[in-house]
């Protein structure tokens, strides 16, 4: 009995024996060898192991380009996150940029769905955080053949410059009466706000044109408030429902008030064109332009272009083109009053130019080569929207051998592409003349500088945003020294845009040759 059950248990051994080997001679050569993908194909990128449920949200700390700018010192230049249960891809250098933005641009060309795009954006129909597809290709292609073409940034040329003038006028006026230190940040909100207005309405707006009591600088600043937001819902979808930091609330009060507005200005527009007291020589303005779109029979869209577009793309061009221009010129002046000898070189280049008898014109500033390296040199440093808009991937997708699940958010860390000694020499110098002479430029054709972002998404605005920052930036040291008196903080606060966290105070001196109003008679009978 013994001996039967120890020969069973040799058989029962041998047997087990056996099977192993044919399960290993299976896997080597049939299961092992038949695999139709390389074995990285399924690896993901390198990340901090996530946790459960928040996964990697709790590192994105107050700045989350600069936590994501450590993260990549330590994992590399594309790093794989999971912000609460949306799968997360951070890529922080040029060639990597180049892979998602041009190789495999059609894959990640589309916005994730947050909740400022269906609280705030009329539910996606905007340009901006509309998904991809039929619908935002008709959208974009009214932005880039009919809004923000060449012709039409250049037909807004004369309100530009006179707002600028404008600003100018208004910190002269502050000087003259004595005020010490003359708020730079209220000012260039101004005036982008102004700029950003009269394009798409042929006007600027009061503070007392609102209902419920809003002032038009408040709700701007809440729009924009609401729309940097970081929502918690938006990552922990269970989480949604809750609105647990008041957020979804405030979209709804704001948006509604920005929609009276909106409803305002269309017919105001609509009035104008039924009475036709059209003032002939005047510029189309954004909403005529869409107007017509609307009006005419042979729509070629497959979009009809209704009330809700238009008010729609109004909300993106406020949100879009105020605070970025702003902001950039805010850090320009920052960076100059850090460093007086690059202000005295760009005042030098604009008065050998034009003197100090007149005001510039935006032609004067093409021919201004050093002011324009100092404009590349502080998107460099301070891109305004410093890991541009979340993209979001349609499909399964491999990238330098990586597997990028669908539906993964791409951010696109230009912050800290803009910070890499791989890159740049001596990264945190404030150094204009490193692109003198370079052909490296914004628009992002070498992938190493792209606050604008690049490829289908990239920014359709990018003329309208230059030639704003550069002839304010012009205007403002060709008209006036600049000084501080204590040290410049130049930290950082973290919204829709990236702005200084402290507004930027500064002294203007008048450096032209006349009065204001002497220079403002010549510029007028000129
Ligand atoms: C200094 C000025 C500006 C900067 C730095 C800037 C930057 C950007 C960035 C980073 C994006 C997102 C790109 C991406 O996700 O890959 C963007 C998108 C966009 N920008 Fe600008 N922008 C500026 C001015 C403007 C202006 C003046 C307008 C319009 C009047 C404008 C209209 C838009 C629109 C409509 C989009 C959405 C494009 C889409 O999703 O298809 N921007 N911009």
């Amino acid at each position: 009995m013994a001996s039967l059950y120890v020969s069973e248990i040799e058989a029962a051994t041998k047997g087990f024996g056996i099977l192993l080997i044919f399960v290993f001679i299976l896997y080597k050569f049939l299961i092992n060898k038949k695999p139709s993908r390389p074995d990285n194909q399924l690896k993901l990128p390198p990340g901090p192991r996530p946790w459960p449920l928040v996964g990697n949200l709790h590192q994105l700390g107050h700045l989350p380009h600069q936590s994501l700018a450590e993260l990549a010192k330590k994992y590399g230049n594309i790093v794989f996150l999971r912000l609460g249960s949306v799968p997360t891809v951070v890529i922080s250098s040029p060639a990597m940029a180049k892979e998602f933005l041009k190789t495999h641009d059609s894959v990640f060309a589309s916005r994730p769905p947050v909740s400022a795009a269906k609280y705030l954006f009329y539910d996606h129909r905007d340009v901006t955080f509309a998904r991809y597809g039929e619908y935002w290709k008709q959208m974009r292609k009214l932005c880039t053949m009919e809004l923000f073409t060449v012709k039409r940034t250049e037909s807004f040329k004369s309100v530009r410059e006179e707002e600028v003038i404008t600003m100018v006028r208004s910190i002269w006026q502050q000087s003259e009466e004595g005020i010490h230190s003359v708020d730079l940040r209220g000012s260039l909100s101004l005036l982008t706000q102004n700029i950003v207005c009269r394009m798409f309405s042929g006007r600027t707006f009061s503070d007392d044109e609102l209902n419920g009591g809003v002032g038009f600088k408040d709700m701007l600043s809440e729009m924009a408030a609401v729309a940097g937001a970081f929502v918690i819902g938006d990552y922990i979808r269970f989480l949604e429902w809750f609105d647990l930091e008041g957020i979804r609330r405030r979209m709804r009060v704001v948006q509604k008030i920005f929609d009276g507005f909106a409803e305002k200005v269309i017919d105001e527009h609509i009035n104008r064109r039924r009475e036709k007291s059209e003032d002939e020589n005047r510029v189309k303005d954004m909403v005529d332009v869409l107007l017509d779109r609307a009006e005419s029979e042979s729509q070629s869209m497959e979009v009809k272009i209704s009330r809700v577009h238009i008010k729609a793309i109004i909300l993106d061009i406020l949100i879009a083109g105020v605070e970025t221009s702003s902001t950039t010129i805010e850090w320009a002046m920052s960076e100059l009053l850090k460093n007086p000898h690059v202000l005295e070189k760009a005042q030098q280049e604009i008065e050998s130019l034009v003197g100090r008898d007149r005001f510039l014109v935006e032609k004067d500033v093409t021919s201004c080569e050093y002011l324009r390296c100092i404009v590349r040199e502080t998107f460099r440093l301070h891109p305004p929207v410093p890991l541009l808009l979340p993209h979001e991937s349609m499909e399964v997708c491999f990238v330098d051998g990586y597997y990028i699940p669908p539906k993964t958010m791409l951010l696109v860390n230009v912050w800290a592409m803009g910070r890499d000694e791989n890159v740049w020499a001596d990264p945190l110098q404030f150094n204009p003349e490193r692109f003198m002479g370079k052909t490296t430029d914004v628009k992002g054709q070498d992938f190493e500088l792209i606050p604008f972002g690049t490829g289908r998404r990239g920014c359709p605005g990018i003329s309208m945003g230059l030639s704003i920052v550069e002839l304010a930036l012009a205007e403002l040291i060709h008209c006036f020294d600049w000084s501080v008196e204590c040290e410049l903080n130049m930290d950082e606060f973290f919204g829709i845009t990236v702005p200084k966290k402290f507004p930027l105070f500064s002294r203007p001196s008048w450096r032209m040759s006349k009065k204001y109003d002497s220079i403002f008679d010549i510029k007028k009978s000129g």
